[in-house]
């Protein structure tokens, strides 16, 4: 089977956004190496830093931007980085073309407990006009992405990528290279899995809670068939089970705090995570609208997520079909 690099070329893949894929990849590899060995090298933990979002910086999170942001930066084909750990988007080349938002390391409370997490990443191109440090050039709607894709650190390191034309997955092999495992993943349409914090069920609006209530009732209520629950705190390896075996996930929008709907990022969570699911055939809304038709108005925006099985996202949208126009305002969704 090809590596990344060959299937990408193969295609006729722009030759610098492949260039860039293959940086990232080799990027992530090292990454891998480091989560690996973390234990005994002595970088698992927590920093006294929080980054501008508040939540307490791992070690290994800081570790993985910065080795994203080096590597990213030296490429004259990259006109800026933006990151969940940096509070502001650094730019690179004035000349550079592409522009990368990630998240260095998603799901990073899993990693003191060796629990799979990964590494999400979205491409866009600068606009013209516009350069790498500035956040205006970064806020594009999720359609407008070039490429967006996840390494997943887990038993395998699992590269999942889509530039566009489908979604396909790479597994990385004993020469540090990405071999290609599956060419066309495709979320089966319908499924009995769900994934959601369920803790924050009381701060929900009443669509989800009726929604998820049902889901819960199984065969005894409604839906007349029983479901199954999974949550391992990281989107990125929920999404990759999603992606594999179908199901939906969703960290929907909650009360706790009216200037945030939802916990995850639009710009690197939430936008990249809909285009694959969205190419792999699912659906992801916010449940009163598109993601990827969104229009950002900031780097580190919160949004309200569901995404999967496509006919089970349907059933979710039509449970908030009263709520859609009087709420979506209200909600900041
Ligand atoms: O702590 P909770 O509510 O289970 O939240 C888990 C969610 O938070 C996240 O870990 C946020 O990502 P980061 O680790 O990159 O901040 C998601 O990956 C995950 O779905
Ligand atoms: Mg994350
Ligand atoms: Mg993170």
């Amino acid at each position: 089977m090809p590596n990344v690099t060959e299937y990408l070329s193969a295609r006729s893949t722009d030759p610098e956004l492949t260039d860039l894929i293959s940086a990232i990849c080799t990027c992530c590899t090292g990454i891998a190496g480091q989560l690996q060995l973390g234990a005994l090298t002595g970088i698992l933990g927590a920093l006294e830093d929080t980054n501008i979002q508040g939540e307490t910086q791992k070690q290994l999170d800081v570790i993985a931007n910065d080795n994203l942001k080096e590597a990213l930066l030296k490429l004259p084909i990259v006109a800026g980085i933006a990151s969940e750990e940096e509070d502001l988007p650094v730019a690179g080349n004035p000349e550079g073309r592409f522009l990368i938002l990630f998240d260095p390391l998603d799901g990073s409370s899993n990693i003191d407990v060796n629990v799979s997490v990964g590494t999400i990443f979205s491409v866009l191109e600068v606009p013209a006009g516009m350069n790498g440090g500035e956040e205006r050039a970064y806020l594009q709607a999720g359609r407008k992405q070039l490429a967006a894709g996840y390494v997943l650190y887990g038993p395998a390191t699992t590269l999942v990528l889509t530039t566009g034309s489908g979604v396909q997955q790479y597994c990385l092999d004993n020469n540090g290279e990405f071999i290609q495992t599956a060419s066309a993943m495709t979320i089966p349409t319908d499924t009995k899995e769900f994934a959601i914090n369920m803790a924050n069920q009381r701060f929900w609006q009443p669509e989800m809670q009726s929604y998820v209530a049902g889901l819960l009732a199984g065969s005894d209520g409604e839906r007349g068939k029983n479901f199954n629950m999974r949550w391992i705190a990281a989107m990125v390896t929920d999404v990759h089970r999603i992606l594999t075996r179908g199901g939906i996930f969703s960290y929907p929008w909650d009360n706790r705090d009216p200037a945030k709907p939802g916990k995850l990022r639009l710009m690197y969570e939430g936008n990249p995570m809909s285009y694959l699911v969205e190419q792999a055939g699912g659906l992801a809304t916010t449940c009163y609208g598109n993601i990827l038709d969104m229009q950002p108005t900031k780097i580190h925006q919160r949004v309200a997520v569901a995404l999967g099985s496509k006919n089970e996202i349907e059933v979710l949208l039509d449970a908030h079909k009263g709520a859609l126009e009087s709420d979506a305002a209200k909600l900041n969704v």
